[in-house]
């Protein structure tokens, strides 16, 4: 027998079970466009959260070695070094022949940070003999006073203020040069571990500097610490540069994230209390800060040299 031919639905035709299939083809249809509408805008959401927290930052591609919250372990990254190095004399076992940047918030906790920040801003560090407090601001709820004496003796009164930990001029209290000193050698043997080096053949080297950075315009160029720099040039000495975060990002300032510029991409670490960074000094790392919209960014420069002439030892008690 041959095959009976079923009669191929009258889509077209009105009515009777066509009229009913017309209608289910429309509703199917219609929850078809919705659902691709909502899936089109899921993922426009999505990719918007992830560009807004990987991307897109005020210059171009950014992609976030260290978030704020994000407790690290420690992050390295290896890159090439550049030729900066040939040009200055070399010293075995510490002169960077393995170059990269590394972040940690395993070596210095967050209530060292906030011990040392405190021992800075209450007056256990005096200038010229002056007690620094004129202010009294809120931290976290907690009034603190602000060294805005000594810091505006130290830098300017231009948005960035700058503490020479080595000046003749500071007396510390002894608190601070412990906790200091500790912090220092801890941050020192970290970076030995990691670029392969010995950590008795490289010195903490000048300027090493307590940082203060708020809003407030830029009076004079020293300032202006938003610039693109390589520590090397900048600084001379440097090898290896650290820096000890003291305050956190996006509760305590706005913008000041610190930006490694590399060709292609920029790779951000958003500061926290107790976070550590550090890096090779040449220009395989070139780097800036963002500027401080809002609050006060405190950080200390902790820098290392190859060279034993231009080592110095840590502050002293005076
Ligand atoms: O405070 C920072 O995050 C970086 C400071 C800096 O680049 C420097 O001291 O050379
Ligand atoms: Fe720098």
């Amino acid at each position: 027998m041959a095959p009976q031919r079923r009669a191929a639905p009258a889509w077209g035709s009105a009515g009777g079970p066509c009229g009913g299939a017309k209608r289910s083809r429309g509703q199917q249809e219609s929850r078809w466009r919705w659902l691709r509408t909502l899936f089109l805008l899921a993922s426009a959401t999505i990719g918007a959260l992830v560009s807004w927290r990987y991307l897109g930052a005020e210059d171009g591609v950014t992609e976030v070695l260290a978030h704020r919250r994000e407790n690290l372990q420690d992050r390295f990254i290896e890159i090439p070094c550049s030729e900066d190095y040939n040009s200055h004399k070399k010293f075995e076992g510490c002169t960077p022949r393995k170059c990269g940047r590394g972040v940690t918030d395993a070596v210095i906790t967050r209530e060292e940070a906030e011990r040392i920040l405190e021992a800075v801003l209450f007056h256990r560090v005096c200038l010229y003999g002056a007690l620094w407090d004129t202010s009294v601001v809120e931290k976290k709820g907690k009034p603190i006073k602000i060294a805005e004496r000594g810091l505006s003796l130290g830098g300017s009164d231009g948005g960035a203020s700058i503490l020479d930990l080595h000046s003749g001029a500071l007396s510390l209290g002894k608190h601070f040069v412990n906790l200091y000193r500790d912090v220092r050698q801890r941050i020192q043997q970290r970076i030995a571990q990691a670029f392969g080096i010995n950590s008795s053949a490289m010195y903490l080297t000048k300027p090493t500097f307590f940082s203060r950075i708020n809003n407030t315009e830029a009076k004079t160029t020293h300032d202006e610490y938003w610039h693109p720099h390589v520590d090397k040039v900048t600084y001379g000495s440097f090898d290896y540069t650290s820096l000890l975060y003291l305050s956190d990002y996006s509760e305590d300032f706005g913008g000041g994230r610190f930006v490694f510029m590399d060709a292609g991409s920029n790779k951000t670490i958003e500061p926290q209390a107790g976070r550590v960074s550090f890096f090779t000094s040449g220009s395989e790392n070139l780097h800036r800060v963002e500027k401080v919209h809002w609050g006060t960014r405190y950080a200390i420069t902790i820098s290392f040299t190859c060279n034993p002439d231009h080592g110095i030892g840590d502050p002293v008690l005076t």
